[in-house]
């Protein structure tokens, strides 16, 4: 049904020459569902069924204080999108459940979650990993995790999108000074930097022994010569 409300929509943008806002830089085609008068629907799947998991699968990127959303139906295959390049998204998390319909390819692939200062970072072989789209099922992701779609070589996929964004977690990271906690960059970057910070400790420690050492000896010396 909301395929063929997409479909509705894109023939009647085709047959008026009306210029619509897509959903996002990215698609040359797509639909944002909220302005087809389904805004509280998807406020309401987000707060009543997104927010339980997120607030346990995603706590660190505002997952338990979701408040407002973005939601839009994509499409792929002939005489729509090809393909989604690298990105991530303008959300903290994002459901994305495909609707149908019959097609090929079109896999989804992931490359890490990365803070904005490391989109660019190396991915490690673990945080490689393509996601077939299959009609009927849903992912649920952190937005700041790197993905994009491969071509859909043929048929036609439709997928809806919803980003789910936090007004909190959004004012909090103004204030964020330098690592993100959910960013691997970040993350290893202080592990490392405990490391040395401990090494460091441990080697101030070790001088102050030496010199409590080195003094004791100085006193027995003076106490056998006297
Ligand atoms: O093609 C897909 O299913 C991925 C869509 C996506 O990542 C997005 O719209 O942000
Ligand atoms: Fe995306």
């Amino acid at each position: 049904m909301l395929v063929d409300e997409a479909e509705n929509f894109e023939n009647w943008v085709r047959e008026t020459g009306t210029r619509i806002l897509r959903p996002n830089t990215m698609n040359a085609y797509g639909s944002v569902l909220d302005d087809f008068g389904m805004e509280r629907m998807l406020d309401k799947l987000m707060k009543d069924y997104i927010l339980p998991m997120s607030t346990i699968f995603f706590p660190e990127v505002g997952g338990a204080t979701l408040d407002y959303h973005h939601g839009y139906v994509v499409e792929y295959g002939t005489n729509r999108d090809d393909h989604l390049d690298f990105h991530v998204d303008d959300s903290e998390v994002t459901l994305n459940v495909c609707l149908g319909e019959l097609f090929t390819s079109g896999e989804m692939f992931f490359r890490g979650v990365r803070c904005d200062k490391h989109l660019d970072s190396e991915s490690e072989s673990g945080e490689i990993y393509n996601y077939s789209q299959v009609p009927g099922r849903a992912v649920l992701h952190c937005g700041y995790h790197r993905h994009g779609a491969l071509s859909t070589t043929s048929g036609h996929r439709a997928n809806m999108l919803l980003w789910c964004r936090s007004s909190v977690f959004r004012e909090m990271r103004k204030y964020e000074r330098n690592a993100s906690s959910w960013c691997r960059v970040c993350q290893k970057k202080r592990k490392k930097s405990n490391v040395v910070l401990l090494y460091n400790v441990l080697l101030h420690r070790l001088i102050q022994v030496v010199h409590v050492f080195h003094r004791l000896n100085l006193a027995v010396h003076e106490m056998l010569k006297s």
